[in-house]
């Protein structure tokens, strides 16, 4: 079993990667990936090898030019306790002093620690799609920013519970995982979340306006497919542009990079464009005086 909220009708799994600590599906009938994290067991803590399988799997969904929207979530209950999560953050047993380390099993051959979780809040800020936090328990730590940097948020009514604990491991996403929540809850909720490490439910979360909606526990995952079906029934061009205009003021010059660099592609696609690169390669003057001044 994957999950328990998993439905194994709708997903084929994704077998070009051999992953160990998440899993990685696609739906059958639409173009949604779904990634989770696979470590009920320690309410899906990662590891540095872990941070690498979502990475890896996060740029996969990027190339997909038939996949429109991506699902980050757990898997669940806990076989120890019946416990669920999302993502409790990194893994504080193989926390060393200049970062998380693998571990032996994880055979990468690297000595150094690693705090590259932040690579990935970066892949999911860039993936031209939207992705979105699938919360079925623990948001905790890095789990946390996890679900403040995705696109959107859906939590489960029952178990979903949202708390920042950096402080109390001495840990501090002055990222994304702060400023950026403090622009979904403010200045002083954002504050409080950290500050005081206090928890919130699923409706506490939504009320604040970094959740955008609380759902049933059993309709989670299928609430899930419906949003993603939506999207996929969307402009793709219109989403990607649309995403990377509400990056656009969080992310100051690397956003203004990321959406001029799309509006070059949109540009590429003209007949004005390609004249410019034919009058080039065939070493004459462009001829641009069909080309209207749009206002
Ligand atoms: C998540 C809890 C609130 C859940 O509590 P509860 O339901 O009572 O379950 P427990 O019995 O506590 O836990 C069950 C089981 O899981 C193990 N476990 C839970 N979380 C972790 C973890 N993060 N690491 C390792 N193991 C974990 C727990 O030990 C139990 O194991 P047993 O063997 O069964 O006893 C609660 O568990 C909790 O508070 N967990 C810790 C949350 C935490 O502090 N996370 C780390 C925050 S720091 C972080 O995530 C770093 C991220 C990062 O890489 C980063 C990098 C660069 C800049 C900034 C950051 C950043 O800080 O974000």
């Amino acid at each position: 079993m994957v999950s328990e909220l998993f439905d194994p009708e709708v997903w084929e799994e994704i077998t070009t990667f051999d992953f160990r600590d998440i899993t990685y599906h696609r739906a059958l009938d639409q173009g949604t990936v779904r990634i989770a994290f696979d470590r009920p067991g320690v309410r899906n803590a990662f590891r540095p090898g872990t941070v690498d399988e979502l990475y890896t799997a996060l740029d996969h969904a990027k190339r997909q030019t038939d996949v429109g929207c991506v699902l980050l979530t757990g898997n669940g209950p806990s076989p120890k306790d019946g416990g669920w999560a999302f993502c409790s953050g990194g893994d504080q047993t193989i926390r060393g002093e200049d970062g998380y380390q693998y571990t032996d099993d994880e055979d990468e051959g690297q000595s150094t620690g690693r705090l590259h979780i932040l690579e990935v809040q970066r892949l999911i800020r860039h993936i031209p799609k939207p992705v979105i936090a699938v919360v079925p328990g623990w948001a905790v730590g890095g789990g946390h920013s996890l679900h403040v940097v995705c696109d959107l948020t859906i939590a489960s009514d029952e178990h979903a519970r949202f708390k920042q604990t950096d402080p109390d491991v001495a840990s501090f996403d002055g990222g994304f995982g702060s400023a950026y929540l403090a622009n979904q809850v403010g200045q002083k909720k954002a504050r409080e979340i950290f500050f005081l490490g206090k928890e919130y439910s699923a409706q506490d979360a939504a009320e604040m306006g970094m959740v955008n909606e609380a759902v049933a526990h059993e309709q989670l995952e299928d609430t899930a497919l419906e949003w993603g079906n939506t999207i996929n029934g969307k402009s793709p061009t219109a989403i990607r542009m649309l995403k990377y205009a509400f990056n656009l003021d969080t992310d100051g010059m690397v956003g203004q990079q990321v959406f001029a660099g799309e509006a070059t592609r949109l540009a590429y696609m003209t007949d004005e464009a390609q004249e410019g690169r034919d009058a080039f390669v065939e070493g004459r003057a462009p001829d641009f005086s069909d080309v209207p001044w749009h206002y």
